[in-house]
């Protein structure tokens, strides 16, 4: 690996470290913590062996984590066994067989994959489906809703009205081993209870999604991530020191033997100066100059063998270096799109699958200064949800996180694709408009605010209206994104004490 590729790579990994670990945040305090450290540590350009104690710290809190997400995901599996077992043991209905083993197998696949599981509960709604849809032989075929689920003044079936009772407990104690952030609670409750009253497979899909939507803010869709991405890098880190450390010392012990061999050398060279220089006749210096000789000749033999011998272990050390540089490299093919992909999730906001308000930051400099600099217009638009709370407040959190998935989608619906939308927080969305003056762009938003108000959102079965708020600013010559957005921001002020749903806008 070049030196400019290693640094780069450096980089990459502080950034996203960074980056990555603020996704992290708000699973487990104990780990949030750790992981701020390494954070700062990172950032501050910390070194390898301090990173390395930090991610050390991480590994216990890891583990727990993982242990947690392995028991939710036992109990997911089993739980699914058991219903496909009971769904088996309806009478009169048939489990499509075919479908039956691709559920089982689906099951065996991906029970570990937090990200699958919205999959194998929407995968089992249909294999129940099938299943209560199945005709007795001697029954006439009817449509799936009304034979199943009676019509208004049946009497229920006992056995639809049975397997609906289990389906809805077995996903109950799927909820009560969730671990949610307080401000879930009521939201938890209501839809346990739902749950509990519910007799109908029609009202199932709704729910489960409810339940979906629940397990996925309960395993923090990135903490999964998070482990691999964390012992991954840990293991880099280990390597790169173990290959530095390796060679420093065969490096040190070289030079070490060089020294001891020189100043031996220097001695016996001395000693038989001054034997030489001492000695009176000719036999007796000839045989002092032999023993000399000898000894000198001893020396210098072992001094080679030791070469020999360090040279190998040496060669061996480069080679054994070498591989590792060679794995690196492989390593770094596949951690550099694997960090592509983080970062990739660290832009985007997971409710609205809009960028965020990271991404936002990242673009809106780059965006101003190129329309600055060719003379281009371009427009701000800061949109806030109306009364959002009070829509928290009178029908839940979950169907809070509904309206704000469904509010963005409106908004696209009049937007051109050069118009780049983000999540800026809560209930607050942030629209640029490259190249649209603030008259181009008041009628754009204009367009925007009608699609939100005009849009019957449907919360609960019931449809609820909602509006939003825009405030509008034109970029100037010389304004920093701050500056524009504060400009707009507030605009977006003045439309709500103007009495909310209307766009204001200045140059
Ligand atoms: N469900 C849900 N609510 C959120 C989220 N983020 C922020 N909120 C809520 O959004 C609400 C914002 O309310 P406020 O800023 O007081 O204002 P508002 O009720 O929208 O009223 P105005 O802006 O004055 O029209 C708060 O109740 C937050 O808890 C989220 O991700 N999901």
């Amino acid at each position: 690996m070049t030196e400019s590729s290693s640094d780069e790579l450096v980089t990459m990994l502080r950034k996203a470290v960074s980056r990555t670990s603020m996704l992290a945040e708000g699973n487990d305090p104990k780990l949030d913590a750790v992981v701020r450290q390494i954070r700062q540590a990172i950032t501050k350009g910390a070194n390898a062996d301090d990173i390395q104690t930090l991610l050390k710290n991480a590994e216990p809190l890891l583990i727990k984590s993982d242990e947690e997400q392995q028991k939710r995901a036992r109990l997911l599996r089993s739980t699914l066994e058991e219903l496909v077992d009971l769904l088996d043991k309806q009478e009169g209905k048939r489990v499509p067989h075919t479908e039956k083993k691709k559920f089982e197998s689906q099951i065996r696949l991906h029970w570990q994959t937090s990200s699958q599981w919205p999959l194998l509960i929407k995968s089992f709604l249909t294999l129940a489906e099938n299943t209560l849809n199945s005709a007795e032989p001697d029954q006439p075929r009817s449509s799936f809703l009304s034979r199943l689920f009676q019509r208004e003044g049946d009497a229920p079936r006992k056995n639809d009205h049975e397997v609906m009772t289990q389906i809805s407990h077995s996903f109950i104690g799927l909820m009560n081993n969730l671990s949610l952030p307080s401000l879930y609670d009521d939201d938890v409750s209501d839809l346990k209870n739902a749950l509990k009253r519910n007799e109908s497979l029609q009202d199932l899909p709704e729910l489960l999604d409810e339940v979906i939507h629940l397990i996925m803010v309960a395993i923090g869709k990135t903490q999964e991530n998070l482990t691999k991405y964390l012992s991954q890098l840990n293991q880099q880190l280990a390597s790169i020191n173990e290959s530095i450390t390796s060679s420093a010392i065969s490096h040190k012990s070289l030079s070490k033997s060089r020294e001891g061999f020189n100043s031996q050398l220097e001695t016996q060279v001395n000693d038989t100066f001054h034997a030489v220089k001492h000695s009176t006749d000719l036999d007796s210096l000839k045989s002092l100059i032999d023993d000399r000789l000898t000894v000198i000749s001893n020396t210098m033999t072992d001094y080679k063998t030791q070469m020999i011998e360090q040279e190998k272990q040496a060669s061996q050390s480069i080679s054994s270096l070498k591989n590792k540089v060679v794995r690196m490299e492989k390593d770094t093919v596949s951690l550099r799109s694997m960090l592509q992909e983080k970062l990739a999730q660290a832009m985007t906001d997971s409710l609205t699958d809009l960028p965020n308000r990271t991404a936002y930051q990242d673009a809106i400099l780059p965006l101003c200064k190129i329309m600055q600099k060719t003379s281009k217009p371009m427009c701000l638009a800061v949109c806030d949800i109306d009364h959002f709370k009070s829509v928290n407040d009178t029908w839940g959190h979950l169907a809070g996180d509904k309206v704000l998935r469904l509010v963005p989608k409106q908004i696209r619906s009049v937007l051109k694709k050069e118009d780049l939308m983000f999540r800026y927080g809560g209930e607050e969305f942030v629209i640029a408009f490259p190249n649209m003056t603030l008259e181009q762009a008041m009628a754009r938003t204009e367009l925007v605010r009608l699609a939100v108000a005009k849009t019957p959102f449907n919360v609960q079965g019931e449809p609820v209206s909602i509006s939003i708020s825009i405030g509008l600013a034109q970029l100037e010559p010389e304004e920093s994104p701050e500056a524009l957005f504060e400009r707009a921001d507030k605009q977006l002020y003045l439309a709500k004490e103007a009495g909310r749903n209307r766009v204001m806008g200045t140059k």
